[in-house]
């Protein structure tokens, strides 16, 4: 046979199309080697014949805690097809090794900083938009320069003593405002009034004592801006990243999320402009001016983000709190014996809030039972790394820590049932119950409410005062009970429409 004959049989249409079949499926098995080294499984993958990865997102949507269950079911790693594409989940038991190594990192997780282009396996998404006019609050959470984190961390944590009195005053006139002073029984919108206080709180311990936290249109701006955020980011997430810049310019809930920026920003320039004073050193615009050591930072959209990481996640656990407390009246009526003990003998302090054991684990209790997440501590990974049992994570890939644990059985004995006593039992039983574990800001790979590890909320310790000093006047001033306060079952969110009962009492001390 001569050569143009072999040749002319290999390039037959059959051969050709065998070769390129052969080259398909090796390109498919050294991609799939690169973001998948270890060949862990890949579950919730589209199906063959869907298109896109709309219906696998939808699944996810529908039940994510089914899927990451029956994930680990079957192995302690594993890629799951989430609301963001493709995550690999990993079990608690790499909470500590993941939370101890700088390689992982929060802030890339929820920028995307473009160590990789956009790939659907790895799910390096770009979360929260970095570079995207109108998402430059949610985008500062990731910068570099972590100067958010070491506010936080510094400032923040340095005046929280400083701002017990402050917030108690602002709690106080939020409260009569909202939730009014009736003594006969009435209801009240429970995640509507809650967001209203907290915001109105949240403005009053970043912004001073300035009119605007209680100036009604900018509580509902501030609100209206930060949901409107989250809701646009999501849209904004179903296109493919190389297009969003364009949509973004188009798609209604981005066009709201600008044109809401503009007027925050133009309630803000005053306060931002201000020459500085004693009274504006106590505000967050001092706090971050400090840090930012004379480097170029935008305040305003800084402002926005520490509203952004506070408002939504505190109004998240003490509407929860709310609920299971008003499940369980005797609880509630312990919880007032604590506070009438404790705050009436030393008055309402940083330290006499942190001798609220029983308060403390009430809300501990809510967080472990239904926490911001089936998953947490969403890292990527800067490089490639091994770990210690040998699992490689290639550079790029995004990964959450399931958080299913915390509510079950498995770790916590009877863990399905809310106990509001659980944690202060288990304190009063441990050597030193002031600094033990078991208290609501100390993270660790059983209870990652407040995350774990370097990159745990660094604001925890001022979100636990924040959180204790409205339960304080709301337990002492109210009677409240069983409205519709039920929780949507499956979803960890709070429903819209909570509704709950109450009464104003006369309170045995004031606070
Ligand atoms: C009840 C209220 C709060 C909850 C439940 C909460 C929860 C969380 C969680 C789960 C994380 C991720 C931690 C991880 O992945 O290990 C986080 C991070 C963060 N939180 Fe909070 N948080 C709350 C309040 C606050 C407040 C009041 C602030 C500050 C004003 C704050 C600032 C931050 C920041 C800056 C980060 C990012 C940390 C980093 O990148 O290293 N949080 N928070």
């Amino acid at each position: 046979m001569t050569t143009m004959e072999l040749l002319g049989s290999d390039l037959s249409p059959a051969n050709v199309i065998l070769g390129l079949v052969v080259i398909t499926i090796l390109v498919v098995k050294i991609r799939e080697r690169m973001w998948n080294p270890s060949s862990l499984p890949v579950y919730n993958d589209r199906k063959w014949y869907e298109f896109g990865y709309g219906k696998a997102t939808g699944r996810y949507l529908v039940d994510p805690e089914g899927l990451i269950r029956s994930g680990l079911e079957k192995g302690d790693a594993f890629y799951l097809c989430t609301e963001a594409h493709f995550r690999l989940i990993l079990s608690p038991k790499y909470a500590d090794v993941i939370g101890g190594d700088n390689r992982f990192d929060l802030g890339k997780f929820i920028s995307e900083v473009g160590i990789f282009d956009y790939d659907e396996k790895t799910g390096a998404t770009g979360d929260f938009h970095e570079g995207i006019p109108g998402f430059e609050p949610l985008a500062n959470i990731a910068l570099e320069s972590k100067i958010l984190q070491n506010t936080v961390k510094t400032k923040l944590s340095r005046q929280t003593p400083k701002l017990v009195e402050p917030l108690s005053t602002e709690t106080a006139m939020a409260l009569i405002s909202n939730w009014g002073e009736q003594t006969d029984p009435h209801e009240v919108n429970m995640r509507d009034t809650m967001s209203r206080i907290i915001a109105q709180m949240v403005s009053r311990g970043f912004l001073g004592e300035d009119d605007l936290c209680r100036n009604p249109t900018w509580l509902q701006l501030l609100y209206d801006f930060l949901e409107d955020s989250f809701i646009a980011a999501h849209i904004l997430r179903r296109w493919p990243l190389f297009m969003r810049n364009i949509a973004s310019r188009f798609l209604p809930s981005c066009q709201k999320v600008r044109s809401e920026l503009q007027d925050v920003i133009e309630y803000l320039k005053p306060l931002i402009d201000k020459p500085d004073s004693p009274d504006t050193e106590m505000t967050a615009i001092s706090w971050v001016k400090d840090m930012s050591k004379g480097s170029a930072y935008d305040f305003t959209t800084l402002q926005l983000t520490l509203a952004l990481a506070s408002l939504d996640t505190s109004n998240d656990l003490l509407t929860k709190a709310m609920c299971d407390l008003s499940e369980h009246p005797n609880l509630v009526k312990d919880i007032r014996k604590e506070i009438i003990e404790i705050v009436g003998k030393e008055g309402l302090s940083k330290s006499s809030l942190q001798k609220l054991y029983l308060l403390d684990s009430a809300m501990k209790e809510s967080q472990r039972l239904r926490p911001l997440g089936y998953s947490n501590m969403e890292r990527v990974a800067k490089e490639r790394v091994v770990l210690p049992d040998g699992l490689i994570i290639p550079k790029g890939t995004a990964i959450m820590i399931s958080a299913c644990h915390m509510m079950d059985s498995s770790i916590w004995p009877d863990g399905d049932r809310y106990d509001g006593y659980r944690f202060a039992n288990l304190r009063n039983a441990s050597k030193n119950a002031l600094t033990s574990s078991y208290q609501l800001t100390s993270t660790s790979a059983d209870h990652m409410g407040f995350g774990h590890g370097k990159q745990a909320c660094p604001g925890r310790h001022y979100a636990v005062v924040f959180g204790k000093i409205l339960l304080c006047h709301i337990i002492l001033k109210y009677d409240f009970n069983e409205g519709r306060t039920k929780l949507r079952g499956h979803n960890i969110l709070p429903h819209a429409d909570i509704k709950i009962n109450i009464r104003r009492r006369n309170e045995e001390i004031s606070l």
